[in-house]
Protein backbone atom coordinates (compact mmCIF):
# COMPACT_ATOMS: atom_id res chain seq x y z
CA UNK A 1 0.00 0.00 0.00
CA UNK A 2 1.11 3.67 -0.82
CA UNK A 3 1.99 5.25 2.22
CA UNK A 4 0.05 8.67 2.97
CA UNK A 5 2.00 11.29 5.03
CA UNK A 6 -0.02 14.05 4.20
CA UNK A 7 -3.39 14.67 5.31
CA UNK A 8 -5.65 17.55 3.29
CA UNK A 9 -9.58 18.27 4.33
CA UNK A 10 -11.22 20.27 1.68
CA UNK A 11 -14.22 21.75 2.65
CA UNK A 12 -16.75 23.82 0.47
CA UNK A 13 -18.34 26.43 2.67
CA UNK A 14 -22.38 25.45 3.38
CA UNK A 15 -25.43 26.44 1.68
CA UNK A 16 -25.06 30.33 1.38
CA UNK A 17 -28.23 32.93 1.21
CA UNK A 18 -27.24 33.81 -2.55
CA UNK A 19 -27.23 29.44 -3.58
CA UNK A 20 -30.51 29.52 -1.82
CA UNK A 21 -31.75 32.23 -4.06
CA UNK A 22 -30.22 31.28 -6.99
CA UNK A 23 -27.96 33.83 -7.71
CA UNK A 24 -24.46 33.99 -9.28
CA UNK A 25 -22.44 34.95 -6.41
CA UNK A 26 -18.70 34.61 -7.13
CA UNK A 27 -17.12 37.57 -4.72
CA UNK A 28 -19.95 38.84 -3.14
CA UNK A 29 -19.63 38.24 0.46
CA UNK A 30 -23.13 36.43 1.37
CA UNK A 31 -23.87 35.10 4.92
CA UNK A 32 -24.46 31.05 4.95
CA UNK A 33 -27.96 30.08 5.54
CA UNK A 34 -29.61 28.58 8.19
CA UNK A 35 -29.15 25.12 5.75
CA UNK A 36 -25.85 26.06 5.74
CA UNK A 37 -25.01 26.48 8.92
CA UNK A 38 -26.97 23.27 9.87
CA UNK A 39 -24.14 21.33 7.26
CA UNK A 40 -21.20 23.20 8.39
CA UNK A 41 -21.84 21.98 11.79
CA UNK A 42 -22.70 18.36 10.19
CA UNK A 43 -19.31 18.15 8.63
CA UNK A 44 -17.68 19.16 11.66
CA UNK A 45 -19.48 15.93 13.03
CA UNK A 46 -18.12 14.16 10.33
CA UNK A 47 -14.53 15.30 10.51
CA UNK A 48 -14.69 14.29 14.46
CA UNK A 49 -16.10 10.76 13.67
CA UNK A 50 -13.67 9.99 10.83
CA UNK A 51 -10.18 11.39 13.14
CA UNK A 52 -9.14 13.49 10.56
CA UNK A 53 -9.05 16.35 13.52
CA UNK A 54 -7.38 19.70 11.49
CA UNK A 55 -4.27 20.76 13.06
CA UNK A 56 -4.17 24.14 11.00
CA UNK A 57 -6.61 25.91 8.84
CA UNK A 58 -6.60 28.21 5.39
CA UNK A 59 -9.64 29.83 4.47
CA UNK A 60 -10.44 32.77 1.81
CA UNK A 61 -11.70 35.78 2.89
CA UNK A 62 -15.29 35.69 2.21
CA UNK A 63 -17.44 35.08 5.26
CA UNK A 64 -19.67 32.21 3.94
CA UNK A 65 -16.05 29.80 4.09
CA UNK A 66 -15.31 32.02 7.71
CA UNK A 67 -18.41 30.89 9.49
CA UNK A 68 -18.30 27.50 7.67
CA UNK A 69 -14.74 26.45 8.83
CA UNK A 70 -15.96 28.25 12.55
CA UNK A 71 -19.11 26.40 13.19
CA UNK A 72 -17.27 23.17 11.47
CA UNK A 73 -13.97 23.65 14.01
CA UNK A 74 -16.42 23.85 17.17
CA UNK A 75 -18.25 21.28 16.12
CA UNK A 76 -15.38 19.10 16.32
CA UNK A 77 -13.30 20.76 18.77
CA UNK A 78 -10.74 22.09 16.84
CA UNK A 79 -11.80 25.80 16.88
CA UNK A 80 -8.62 26.87 18.68
CA UNK A 81 -6.28 26.41 16.08
CA UNK A 82 -4.12 28.73 13.66
CA UNK A 83 -5.83 30.23 10.70
CA UNK A 84 -4.63 32.09 7.79
CA UNK A 85 -6.62 33.65 5.08
CA UNK A 86 -6.42 34.40 1.83
CA UNK A 87 -8.12 36.40 -1.28
CA UNK A 88 -6.27 33.64 -3.60
CA UNK A 89 -8.59 31.19 -2.24
CA UNK A 90 -11.89 33.44 -2.76
CA UNK A 91 -14.75 32.03 -5.24
CA UNK A 92 -14.04 32.49 -8.75
CA UNK A 93 -15.35 36.08 -9.10
CA UNK A 94 -18.24 36.15 -11.25
CA UNK A 95 -17.52 39.38 -13.51
CA UNK A 96 -21.18 40.69 -14.53
CA UNK A 97 -22.97 38.00 -13.76
CA UNK A 98 -22.72 38.63 -9.89
CA UNK A 99 -25.89 39.12 -8.80
CA UNK A 100 -27.90 37.88 -11.07
CA UNK A 101 -30.38 35.07 -11.04
CA UNK A 102 -29.09 31.47 -12.68
CA UNK A 103 -32.48 30.57 -13.60
CA UNK A 104 -33.19 33.84 -15.86
CA UNK A 105 -29.57 33.81 -17.37
CA UNK A 106 -30.44 30.46 -18.54
CA UNK A 107 -33.47 31.27 -19.98
CA UNK A 108 -31.83 34.57 -21.56
CA UNK A 109 -28.49 33.29 -23.06
CA UNK A 110 -29.60 29.53 -23.70
CA UNK A 111 -28.06 26.27 -22.13
CA UNK A 112 -24.35 26.56 -24.43
CA UNK A 113 -23.54 30.62 -23.34
CA UNK A 114 -24.95 29.45 -19.71
CA UNK A 115 -22.45 26.41 -19.46
CA UNK A 116 -19.48 28.43 -21.02
CA UNK A 117 -19.59 30.88 -17.99
CA UNK A 118 -20.38 28.23 -15.44
CA UNK A 119 -18.13 25.85 -16.25
CA UNK A 120 -15.62 26.25 -19.58
CA UNK A 121 -12.22 26.51 -18.23
CA UNK A 122 -11.10 29.32 -20.07
CA UNK A 123 -13.94 31.75 -21.13
CA UNK A 124 -14.43 34.32 -18.15
CA UNK A 125 -18.09 36.16 -18.16
CA UNK A 126 -18.36 40.08 -19.01
CA UNK A 127 -16.08 41.70 -17.09
CA UNK A 128 -17.90 43.88 -13.58
CA UNK A 129 -18.26 47.55 -14.14
CA UNK A 130 -16.27 48.89 -11.34
CA UNK A 131 -20.06 51.27 -10.22
CA UNK A 132 -21.82 48.34 -10.47
CA UNK A 133 -23.49 47.82 -6.87
CA UNK A 134 -22.03 43.79 -6.77
CA UNK A 135 -17.86 44.98 -7.60
CA UNK A 136 -15.37 44.65 -5.17
CA UNK A 137 -13.78 47.77 -5.79
CA UNK A 138 -12.68 49.85 -2.90
CA UNK A 139 -13.64 47.33 -0.56
CA UNK A 140 -11.71 46.97 2.97
CA UNK A 141 -11.10 43.48 2.79
CA UNK A 142 -9.27 43.86 -0.70
CA UNK A 143 -7.07 47.62 0.13
CA UNK A 144 -3.96 46.07 -0.50
CA UNK A 145 -4.49 44.64 -3.79
CA UNK A 146 -3.13 46.62 -6.76
CA UNK A 147 -5.67 47.94 -8.62
CA UNK A 148 -4.51 46.25 -11.68
CA UNK A 149 -4.29 41.98 -9.45
CA UNK A 150 -8.24 42.80 -8.21
CA UNK A 151 -10.25 40.50 -10.73
CA UNK A 152 -13.23 42.08 -12.34
CA UNK A 153 -13.93 38.69 -13.68
CA UNK A 154 -12.53 35.34 -13.59
CA UNK A 155 -12.63 32.03 -15.42
CA UNK A 156 -11.18 28.75 -13.72
CA UNK A 157 -7.96 29.13 -15.73
CA UNK A 158 -7.17 32.49 -13.81
CA UNK A 159 -8.22 30.96 -10.59
CA UNK A 160 -6.16 27.89 -10.83
CA UNK A 161 -3.20 30.43 -11.56
CA UNK A 162 -3.73 33.00 -8.66
CA UNK A 163 -4.78 30.12 -6.40
CA UNK A 164 -1.42 27.62 -7.21
CA UNK A 165 0.83 30.66 -5.38
CA UNK A 166 -0.79 30.07 -1.94
CA UNK A 167 -1.05 26.29 -2.46
CA UNK A 168 2.74 26.10 -2.83
CA UNK A 169 3.85 28.96 -0.58
CA UNK A 170 1.16 28.39 2.69
CA UNK A 171 -0.35 25.40 2.51
CA UNK A 172 2.23 23.02 1.30
CA UNK A 173 4.73 23.72 3.62
CA UNK A 174 1.81 22.90 6.48
CA UNK A 175 1.40 19.75 5.64
CA UNK A 176 5.31 19.20 4.76
CA UNK A 177 5.31 19.84 8.81
CA UNK A 178 2.92 16.99 9.19
CA UNK A 179 0.01 19.06 10.15
CA UNK A 180 -3.50 17.76 8.88
CA UNK A 181 -4.71 21.09 6.64
CA UNK A 182 -8.17 22.46 6.75
CA UNK A 183 -8.72 24.41 3.62
CA UNK A 184 -12.31 25.79 3.82
CA UNK A 185 -13.52 27.48 0.53
CA UNK A 186 -15.31 27.87 -2.61
CA UNK A 187 -17.07 25.90 -5.27
CA UNK A 188 -14.68 27.18 -8.32
CA UNK A 189 -11.44 27.64 -5.93
CA UNK A 190 -11.91 23.93 -4.50
CA UNK A 191 -12.35 22.51 -8.38
CA UNK A 192 -9.12 24.75 -8.86
CA UNK A 193 -7.52 22.75 -6.48
CA UNK A 194 -8.95 19.33 -6.78
CA UNK A 195 -7.97 19.52 -10.71
CA UNK A 196 -3.94 20.41 -9.75
CA UNK A 197 -4.13 17.92 -7.27
CA UNK A 198 -5.74 14.98 -9.24
CA UNK A 199 -3.97 15.91 -12.33
CA UNK A 200 -7.42 16.63 -14.31
CA UNK A 201 -6.92 17.73 -17.79
CA UNK A 202 -9.21 21.16 -18.87
CA UNK A 203 -11.63 18.96 -20.39
CA UNK A 204 -12.12 16.60 -17.58
CA UNK A 205 -12.32 19.80 -15.27
CA UNK A 206 -15.82 21.03 -16.96
CA UNK A 207 -17.98 17.69 -15.49
CA UNK A 208 -16.36 18.28 -11.99
CA UNK A 209 -18.73 19.68 -8.57
CA UNK A 210 -18.08 20.53 -5.21
CA UNK A 211 -21.34 19.65 -2.79
CA UNK A 212 -21.35 22.20 0.05
CA UNK A 213 -20.63 21.04 3.43
CA UNK A 214 -19.10 18.24 2.96
CA UNK A 215 -15.76 17.18 3.70
CA UNK A 216 -13.36 15.88 1.10
CA UNK A 217 -10.46 14.49 2.63
CA UNK A 218 -7.27 13.48 0.32
CA UNK A 219 -4.44 11.45 1.67
CA UNK A 220 -1.05 12.39 0.10
CA UNK A 221 1.98 10.54 -0.61
CA UNK A 222 5.76 11.93 -0.15
CA UNK A 223 5.34 13.60 -3.68
CA UNK A 224 1.95 15.36 -2.48
CA UNK A 225 -0.31 13.22 -4.87
CA UNK A 226 -3.33 11.61 -3.56
CA UNK A 227 -3.35 8.04 -3.16
CA UNK A 228 -7.01 7.52 -4.22
CA UNK A 229 -7.66 9.82 -6.76
CA UNK A 230 -10.44 12.70 -6.50
CA UNK A 231 -10.32 11.80 -2.57
CA UNK A 232 -12.97 10.69 -0.13
CA UNK A 233 -15.81 12.35 0.57
CA UNK A 234 -16.49 11.30 4.27
CA UNK A 235 -20.61 10.97 3.26
CA UNK A 236 -20.54 9.51 0.25
CA UNK A 237 -24.03 8.97 -0.74
CA UNK A 238 -25.05 12.85 0.57
CA UNK A 239 -21.80 13.78 -1.78
CA UNK A 240 -23.37 12.37 -4.96
CA UNK A 241 -26.69 13.59 -3.98
CA UNK A 242 -25.51 17.73 -3.39
CA UNK A 243 -22.89 16.84 -6.60
CA UNK A 244 -26.48 16.26 -9.15
CA UNK A 245 -27.95 19.28 -7.45
CA UNK A 246 -25.07 21.68 -8.23
CA UNK A 247 -24.55 20.28 -11.60
CA UNK A 248 -28.30 21.01 -12.39
CA UNK A 249 -28.35 24.62 -10.89
CA UNK A 250 -30.27 26.87 -12.86
CA UNK A 251 -32.87 24.24 -14.32
O1 LIG B 1 -22.36 31.49 -7.80
C1 LIG B 1 -21.21 31.09 -7.53
O2 LIG B 1 -20.31 31.84 -7.10
C2 LIG B 1 -20.88 29.63 -7.75
C3 LIG B 1 -20.89 28.86 -6.47
O3 LIG B 1 -22.08 29.00 -5.75
O4 LIG B 1 -21.82 29.10 -8.62
P1 LIG B 1 -21.56 28.01 -9.77
O5 LIG B 1 -21.70 26.65 -9.14
O6 LIG B 1 -22.67 28.32 -10.73
O7 LIG B 1 -20.20 28.24 -10.36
Amino acid sequence: MTSAPYTLVLLRHGESEWNAKNLFTGWVDVALSDKGREEAAHGGRLIADADVLPDVLHTSVLRRAITTAHLALDACDRHWIPVRRSWRLNERHYGALQGKDKKATLAEYGEEQFMLWRRSYDTPPPAIADDDPWAQTGAPAYAELADEVLPRTECLADVVTRMLPYWYDAIVPDLRTGRTVCVAAHGNSLRALVKHLDGMSEEAVVGLNIPTGIPLVYRLDEHLRPTVRGGEYLDPAAAADAIAAVANQGR
